[in-house]
């Protein structure tokens, strides 16, 4: 891969090799952005993982103690993709190791900067963002909030970073919650809505792959008219919605299950929850 021309000449380190790191390893290996031997992966000690992730994108891998602590001492950017639980230690660890140039990403929920630096043990440059697995194909959603000591390069670099694989939009360290009520989260919603209208189809007849094929389509094609058209949803349902027919009903039916005072309710307490992991990281300094 040494000839292929990339846009970010950087070394990456992934520290935590789960799903939101390999969803973004990919996004970025695909788009061009940074070449496999940019990357470096770590998890705690499951080795069979991290050869899948070398074998898969040709990725490296550090697997001893040395080799992560040196990756941890020398990458340019460190992106701190291991689960809230597993970071207050991590942290810690990665706290003597970093020198001032070194760049700290977090995807991690909930997490906030202060809590970050204090970890740390320093005032270093970290960068609070909310992904989401869509990264894999590009069509990723990242909302990012910065601490003061990010020097506008370094601000561009994470930009460029996480745009590679898909929008991303600078948010107030405020309202990172309510985003990941939105989007970091979103994901799984609109997954879970997915699999009532296949298993709906499926009830009423269809086969199976009928079922999948018309909802991926449905939801494919509704997101693009948003997208596309410039209408809002409610201007696009009321064209879908013929007065007196079979979608009135149905939207009926929704809305006497409450639909939208759920989702409202489902996304407060997703904001909440990671506010709560936030604050039992918090717990764990003193
Ligand atoms: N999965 C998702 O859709 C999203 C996840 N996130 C955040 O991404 C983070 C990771 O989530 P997933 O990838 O889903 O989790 P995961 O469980 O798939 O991966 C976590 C990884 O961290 C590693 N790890 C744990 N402790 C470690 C340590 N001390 N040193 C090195 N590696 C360590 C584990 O071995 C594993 O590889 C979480 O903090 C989550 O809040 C953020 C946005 C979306
Ligand atoms: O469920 C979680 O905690 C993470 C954060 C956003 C998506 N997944």
């Amino acid at each position: 891969m040494s000839g292929i021309r990339t846009l970010i000449q950087k070394k990456v380190a992934f520290y935590g090799a789960g799903s939101m790191a390999e969803a973004i390893a990919r996004g970025l290996i695909s788009r061009g952005v940074l070449s496999p031997s940019s990357i470096t992966m770590m998890n705690r000690s499951n080795r069979e993982r991290l050869q899948e992730l070398e074998n898969k994108y040709g990725v490296i891998t550090a697997r001893e103690t040395a080799a992560k602590e040196d990756v941890l001492q020398t990458t340019d950017v460190i992106i701190l993709s291991m689960k809230p639980k597993d970071a207050a230690e991590a942290l810690r660890y990665l706290g003597p190791l970093l020198s001032p140039g070194q760049l700290v990403v977090s995807v991690i929920a909930g997490m906030t900067i202060e809590t970050m630096q204090t970890l740390l043990g320093k005032k270093h440059p970290v960068v609070r963002t909310m992904p989401n697995t869509s990264s894999t194909i590009g069509l990723g959603a990242t909302g990012i909030a910065f601490s003061e000591e990010v020097s506008d390069e370094d601000q561009h670099l994470v930009r460029t970073l996480f745009e590679a694989v898909g929008i991303v939009t600078i948010v107030d360290e405020s309202t990172i919650e309510t985003l990941t009520g939105i989007s970091g989260s979103g994901p799984a919603y609109i997954y879970y809505m997915m699999e009532a209208m296949m298993e709906a189809g499926v009830r009423g007849g269809l086969s199976s792959e009928q079922a999948r094929d018309l909802t991926v389509q449905t939801v494919l094609g509704a997101a693009r008219m948003v997208q596309q058209t410039g209408e809002s949803p409610q201007d696009l349902r009321k064209k879908v919605t013929s007065p007196n027919g079979s979608t009135e009903a149905a939207i009926g039916v929704l809305a006497k299950g409450h639909f939208k005072e759920t989702v409202h309710a489902a996304v407060d307490r997703c904001a909440e929850r990671s506010r709560e992991m936030g604050n039992a990281l918090k717990e764990e300094i003193n």
